[in-house]
């Protein structure tokens, strides 16, 4: 080749410095991110239409007990605030599916709350087979393997459904879950969704969800690469026995991933199931939302260190001035205009995948979704910086650093996240009329409004202790869930 004609606008090829060739290399290996990234976005939307929300879930019709696998459900359940926990284990009663049991996990001993919820929703429900297991059984680090393992130990049934506290099940997605079981396959797990809420954080959670989220998940799950969540995951017993149970798995935070390893290692595939899973919080805010992504990227990081490079390059905005500064290196092209229909592209995409992911009609609108698809790409290189700031993890309260490979050891501290408690006698006649708390006892609240809902809806509906709460909620939002969820338990 003529050393003249190309690139045009540098010096003849023998004439360039180690930096140039530096610069060459490094902007081709961006520009085929860019084509492997547009790759991804395509299987994503390939795998979204042709694979979510199909009309009949896999291939097999389960609708009577002959035959049909039992679920042992295994619920993992531990104390924080959160105003939709009893709407969503109410879901598990009502599945169609013909053979299950459901095993409830109270990590806290002493949590009457959470006792009090499972155990209305058991008595409201005499037909289905629930079980309550507290306190767990220390195993290893990871606190949720803890709280699992006596109810994983007495599961009786040959596939296990580790399903998180905020999941909600519509009634078939237990079925459409074991319908993908077919014979080489070893773990069935839900592309993490959220259902429609209204207000910033719930716009930001379903826009994440949605699109930046999905387009990864289900590329890689095509891609045949181990990208499974376990928030939502049905596993064969005989895997996770023949490993060594649930503890073999207790070393680390990510157990969810390590599992999804085993059951690729004995020769199994993993599948996605074809309904998204319904992630539900009741406490969704922008700060918990960011902690728990970073969170999650602190996990990523520590397993596959190769992902500290991988996850920048295919970050939108990251990715779209390294391209542009490469088309500007080799072709003097209009690096502003470059970026500008790199974004465009990028946001019609999402604007595809998170309708394909959706099935509906989204519960925003679109310049709603604009602002919060930008908000979240400019933001997305602060949350993998953030996760090299620094590395432990805070997950519930309790802190662990992370070694290389993904082990974790578990930090002591005073728990500074812990919430101040004080005492503060409500007077109000929303709270007084419910109950006749006697004064015999008292409970601490947490100052954090939507935990004292919950704390002082436990006393209301015990209706032996006397219901403390901040007068700054007073006639607010703590009340008005109170009630909510006394008429939920109560209807
Ligand atoms: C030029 C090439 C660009 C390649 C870009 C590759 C970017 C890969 C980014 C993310 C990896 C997949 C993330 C899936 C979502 C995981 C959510 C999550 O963190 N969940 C954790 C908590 O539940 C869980 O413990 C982690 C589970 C899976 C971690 C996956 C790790 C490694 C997978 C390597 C795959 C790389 C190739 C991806 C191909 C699309
Ligand atoms: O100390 C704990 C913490 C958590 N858990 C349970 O673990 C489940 C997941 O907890 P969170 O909702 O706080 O966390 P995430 O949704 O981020 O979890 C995710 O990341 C970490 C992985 O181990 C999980 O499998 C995955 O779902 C819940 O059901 C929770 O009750 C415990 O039982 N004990």
């Amino acid at each position: 080749m003529d050393s003249n004609l190309w690139p045009w606008h540098h010096p003849p090829w023998h004439r360039w410095t180690i930096q140039l060739w530096i610069q060459l290399v490094a902007a081709v290996v961006f520009l085929i991110s860019w084509v492997v990234l547009r790759f991804f976005h395509i299987l994503a939307l390939i795998k979204a239409k042709w694979w979510l929300h199909r009309k009949k879930p896999c291939s097999v019709a389960l609708s009577n007990e002959e035959g049909v696998p039992g679920v042992s459900i295994v619920k993992p359940l531990c104390s924080g605030a959160d105003a939709n926990l009893v709407r969503n284990l109410e879901t598990f009663f009502t599945l169609n599916y013909p053979k299950f049991e459901i095993l409830f996990c109270i990590q806290d001993q002493e949590d009457s709350r959470l006792r009090y919820f499972v155990e209305s929703l058991i008595e409201k429900y005499p037909d289905v087979d629930a079980k309550v297991f507290s306190g767990g059984e220390v195993v290893g680090v990871n606190p949720k393997i803890n709280n699992m393992q006596p109810a994983f130990q007495a599961s009786q049934y040959e596939l296990i459904l580790v399903s998180d506290s905020g999941i909600r099940m519509s009634e078939d997605t237990l079925t459409d879950m074991v319908s993908c079981m077919t014979k080489n396959v070893g773990l069935v797990h839900q592309l993490p969704f959220i259902c429609d809420k209204s207000g910033i954080a719930g716009t930001l959670e379903k826009v994440y969800f949605g699109t930046s989220h999905a387009r990864i998940y289900l590329a890689a799950d095509v891609l045949g690469f181990n990208c499974a969540t376990g928030m939502s995951a049905l596993m064969r017993k005989e895997i996770l026995t023949a490993v060594g149970g649930l503890k073999a798995f207790s070393s680390y935070i990510a157990e969810d991933y390590f599992m999804a390893k085993s059951v690729l290692n004995s020769g199994f595939k993993i599948q996605v199931s074809s309904q998204p899973a319904q992630q539900n919080p009741g406490d969704s805010s922008i700060t918990n939302f960011h902690s728990r992504i970073t969170r999650w990227t602190k996990l990523r990081y520590a397993m596959c260190p190769g992902l500290m490079v991988f996850e920048p390059i295919s970050d939108s905005v990251i990715q779209g001035v390294v391209c542009a500064w490469a088309l500007f290196f080799l072709f003097r092209w209009d690096p502003v205009t470059f970026i500008m229909l790199h974004l465009l592209l990028w946001f019609i995409m999402d604007w595809a995948l998170i309708h394909l992911v959706q099935n509906g009609p989204l519960p925003f609108s679109k310049f709603e979704f604009l602002v919060t698809w930008v908000f979240r790409e400019l933001t997305a290189p602060c949350i993998l910086i953030a996760a090299h700031v620094n590395p432990s993890v805070t997950w519930r309260n309790k802190r662990f650093r992370l070694k290389w490979g993904g082990v974790a050891e578990k930090v002591e501290t005073s728990d500074p996240d812990e919430p101040s408690l004080i005492p503060i006698t409500i007077t109000s006649s929303a709270l007084t009329t419910t109950s006749s708390p006697s004064s015999s006892s008292s409970i601490v609240i947490p100052t954090r409004p939507m935990a004292v809902s919950m704390a002082a809806s436990t006393a209301m509906l015990d209706g032996t202790m006397p219901v403390y709460a901040p007068l700054s909620h007073q006639g607010g939002a703590a009340e008005k869930f109170i009630c909510k969820e006394i008429d939920t338990i109560q209807s």
